[in-house]
């Protein structure tokens, strides 16, 4: 049984014409695994990205997570999963501006509930050391770089310990030298700590560090190459 799972998974939008988002779409997401979602503008990566991390809702077809279809929960439900199971990483950080880094990566500790103000603030601040943060836990976003924002964006992601981390064009605002470091930090989350990394990309070099390239086009999974984890590193020639 795979961590994750989708089978035969399809998105269509009612219209006139409908809108096939995603359609016919097997694939299985293991823990310890960086996998990539690839494929031209348009043909559903972030579609197939918010079935699998349960933030849309299947019009066909099943998301397993630990063998449990759990695509077609109401929204309640599905958002309880998400808070304890996922992490997403997003382009655009969406950190909320009026909070320090800190109080952001608390949030959802705070939200789950099952840790204290102390251990959560404890488990915030290590988080955000980790993320080579430390001494900037006062900050608003504002006061922060890119690259920082990013990486608080990747320690909320962590607060809740997730088994999946997904990710969205993560590197797509970022300059060369922090894409290689948020590139380095998802395969490390993937292959020293066991999680199950995804990451939708147009950025080869995430591609190229990846243990698994799931290809898209039309909405359809095109092709599922599994690959050496040669990280790709722009800056060295
Ligand atoms: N809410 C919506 N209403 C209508 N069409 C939509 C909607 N959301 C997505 N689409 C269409 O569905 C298709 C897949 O979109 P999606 O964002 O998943 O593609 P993508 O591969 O992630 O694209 P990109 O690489 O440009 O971000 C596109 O043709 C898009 O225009």
């Amino acid at each position: 049984m795979s961590l994750l799972e989708a089978r035969d998974l399809g998105r269509v939008l009612p219209g006139d014409p409908p809108a096939t988002l995603v359609t016919g779409a097997n694939l299985a997401i293991e823990p310890g695994s960086f996998t990539t979602i690839v494929g031209p503008s348009g043909c559903g990566k972030s579609s197939m990205l918010y079935l699998l991390g349960l933030i849309d809702r299947p019009t066909s077809g099943a998301v397993l997570l630990d063998g449990e279809d759990v695509g077609r929960l109401d929204g309640d439900a599905r958002a309880r999963i998400r808070l304890e199971r996922f992490g997403f990483v997003f382009q655009f950080h969406f950190l909320l501006p009026e909070f320090s880094a800190l109080e952001n990566v608390m949030l959802p500790m705070r939200r789950l509930g099952r840790l204290g103000i102390a251990a959560a603030e404890a488990r915030g601040r290590a988080l955000l050391a980790d993320a080579g943060l430390a001494g900037k836990e006062d900050k608003t976003p504002d006061r922060l770089s890119g690259g920082e924002r990013q990486r608080v964006a990747i320690a909320r992601a962590l607060a809740n310990d997730p088994a999946l981390i997904l990710g969205d064009e993560p590197t797509g605002n970022l300059d060369s030298h922090n894409s290689v470091r948020v590139v380095e930090t998802f395969r490390a989350l993937a292959h020293d700590q066991g999680r199950a990394v995804v990451c939708v990309t147009h950025d080869l070099s995430i591609a190229a560090a990846a243990d698994v390239r799931i290809s898209m086009l039309d909405g359809r999974v095109v092709g599922v190459e599994q690959g050496g984890s040669r990280m790709a590193d722009p800056t060295r020639p």
